[in-house]
């Protein structure tokens, strides 16, 4: 096992963490540390993403100022010609000048996840019990012990010390259930836009309770209400999801047990991401006690990345940053106390940022990603029917009461983390190959033929594929590097250029990303499931529709004229098959037959 999954290096401290502290109360002090650090932080690498180049060959100025004595200073950061901001410093001291702080982020050095200082209660303190280490207290049948192993999971983390775990189990479910589910969750799901600061769409949210649960979620400055009504076709269609997500990850946990919340995220451009966080809010208590979250992708790969975070703030320690690449079908778990000390992050996709051929053509299915994190409320809002029932903190949470631990977990590692550069020395900067600004200028890159590649070009030339075109062009030293708005500008310039020369474009200019992507799904589905005669019908309607170029209207009715019913054997069938099964049972607007329940038929012909 271990052999499998190399250990890094375990250093005593971060490179990034500042020196000494200074003086004051405990609770103070840590304030004011976090804050200075976080200020340290972000302005070293707002100016190295800026690429001020220049300024770092000027005399080094200090960045924070410190006052001596007992009173801890507020936190400021001060400019030594006019000292205008913070109070007037007793003493100025430089913490660490410009240079030094860029020099050790750009440090060349091998991954490194620190060891923990403080321990959380060991295993045999405190059983845990993992999802994929889970085995009923009567032990395993032999045939389910087969099952199980069948859905093998490459574990990404084992930090016993801090109790933190994570796994990642490669295509849990069968692409045709795949796409089945994603098309049903994007055209039922009450997505709801997040926006930037600068106003951007950074992705599209909406959020699933079950099992009595009506807490509402939420998180930064957003509130994602639960539905009071989600559509049946929603619940129906996340039901099935966590059926079958559940019977291969965890095939023994009772249905009872099984979790009550999903927060689920929709990214239809390649651009859209999350930022550096921990799904650490009170419900799921994943500050104080062990957190499972299981994590469903589906659609478009993306990257995940799971590091260390800082103390007192939400940044990554970034040598001790784990990626992975996450598919259609693929979970992810993260389990133990990973939300109180790590971060994750879902960074764009940059190759496909600049490859989108024309925004205003419908987006493939594959192009847009939907994840489905499955979580357990054990914390219940005031308002919640559950809370009455349960309290504020139920005791009898499965994975703390029963089951037991697997020989399995007991035979690994106290501490391993895997990591993709192979015990090689990585520094933080743009790739080489694909520029890729993935967070504050840069990611983990390696040395590999006179290139500094990150992960997948790295793994791209691993794999002797030919050689793609660059992403940009190369730049002069100094030389800022496009952020992703600039590449995605370009893009879309592109686009333009293209749209002047075809005048068959249809005129959806207004309609949203995930309008388009509805839309498109939509005509997908009548094509493959509808009879000759409906879809002619459905066809005229939606001509008519986009005559009235309301694009809303377009995508209602084609959803309405949508059915889908699920063969028992779609599955074993080919994608045609199934689509003739289907078109066959449901001939000019009959019931099909055999229905399942889950999924409801409607045949509307239009008049
Ligand atoms: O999209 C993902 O894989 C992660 C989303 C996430 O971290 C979240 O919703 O909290
Ligand atoms: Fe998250």
């Amino acid at each position: 096992m271990a052999s499998l999954y190399p250990a890094l290096k375990l250093t005593a401290q971060s490179p990034l963490l500042p020196g000494p502290q200074s003086a004051g109360t405990q609770a103070a002090q840590a304030l004011e540390d976090g804050v200075r650090r976080r200020l340290l932080s972000c302005q070293l690498e707002d100016q190295i993403s800026a690429g001020t180049e220049a300024r770092t060959t000027q005399t080094p100025k200090p960045l924070v100022t410190e006052k001596l004595g007992k009173e801890p200073a507020p936190p400021g950061l001060v400019n030594p010609i006019d000292g205008q901001r913070g109070r007037p410093p007793e003493r100025v001291v430089a913490v660490r000048d410009l240079a030094e702080r860029k020099a050790s982020l750009r440090k060349v050095a091998k991954q490194s996840w620190n060891p923990a200082t403080s321990l959380e209660p060991s295993l045999e303190e405190q059983p845990l019990v993992l999802l994929g280490d889970f085995v009923p207290k009567d032990g395993l049948k032999e045939t389910e012990d087969k099952e199980c192993k069948e859905c093998t999971r490459t574990i990404l983390l084992w930090d016993e010390g801090r109790r933190c775990f994570a796994s990642h189990w490669p295509g849990v479910l069968a692409s045709s259930f795949c796409n089945y589910a994603f098309d049903l969750l994007l055209q039922h799901g009450p997505w709801e836009a997040l926006h930037s600061k600068k106003g951007q769409v950074t992705r599209e949210t909406c959020w699933y309770v079950r099992a009595g649960c009506r807490c509402d979620y939420t998180y930064g400055m957003a509130r994602v209400r639960a539905k009071k009504k989600p559509s049946a076709t929603f619940r129906a269609a996340m039901e099935t999801l966590l059926e079958e997500v559940m019977s291969r990850v965890c095939p023994w946990l009772p249905k009872d047990a099984w979790p009550n919340s999903a927060n689920l995220n929709l990214y239809t451009e390649a651009w859209q991401s999350v930022g550096w966080h921990a799904d650490d809010e009170s419900l799921f208590m994943g500050r104080d006690r062990d957190c499972p979250i299981i994590s469903v992708s589906l659609g478009a790969r993306r990257e995940f990345w799971l590091a260390l975070r800082h103390d007192n703030c939400m940044d990554p320690q970034l040598k001790s940053i784990i990626e992975v690449d996450l598919r259609d079908g693929d979970v992810l778990t993260m389990e133990g106390l990973c939300q109180k000390h790590c971060v994750h992050f879902v960074p764009c996709d940059v190759r496909n940022v600049a490859n989108a051929a024309h925004p205003r053509e419908p987006i493939d299915g594959r192009r847009a990603r939907i994840n489905v994190t499955w979580r357990w409320i054990r914390d219940h809002k005031q308002r919640c029917p559950k809370r009455a029932v349960e309290g504020s903190s139920p005791s009898d949470f499965y994975f703390e009461s029963y089951g037991q631990v697997s020989q399995a977990c007991s035979e690994k590692k106290s501490l391993f983390v895997q990591s993709w550069a192979g015990g090689r020395a990585v520094a933080w900067r743009s790739c080489q190959e694909c520029d890729h600004d993935a967070w504050k200028g840069g990611r983990n890159c390696l040395k590999h033929q006179k290139q500094w590649l990150c992960r997948p070009c790295y793994e791209y030339m691993l794999s002797g594929g030919p050689p793609r075109e660059k992403l940009q062009p190369p730049r002069e030293r100094g030389q800022r590097r496009p952020d992703i708005f600039a590449i995605r500008a370009r893009a879309g310039e592109a686009a333009l250029e293209a749209d002047d020369q075809d005048t068959e474009a249809p005129d959806d200019a207004d309609m949203s990303a995930r309008d388009q992507l509805c839309l498109h799904v939509a005509q997908q589905q009548l094509q493959a499931h509808m009879c000759i005669m409906q879809q002619h019908q459905v066809q005229q309607a939606l001509r008519q529709a986009h005559q009235l170029e309301s694009s809303r209207a377009l995508i209602a009715l084609a959803a309405a004229h949508t059915f889908r019913p699920w063969p028992e054997s779609v599955e074993s069938l080919g994608g045609q098959e199934a689509a003739k099964q289907c078109a066959d049972a449901g001939q000019c607007g009959q019931q099909s037959a055999p229905q399942v329940s889950y999924y409801p038929v409607r045949h509307q012909v239009l008049q």
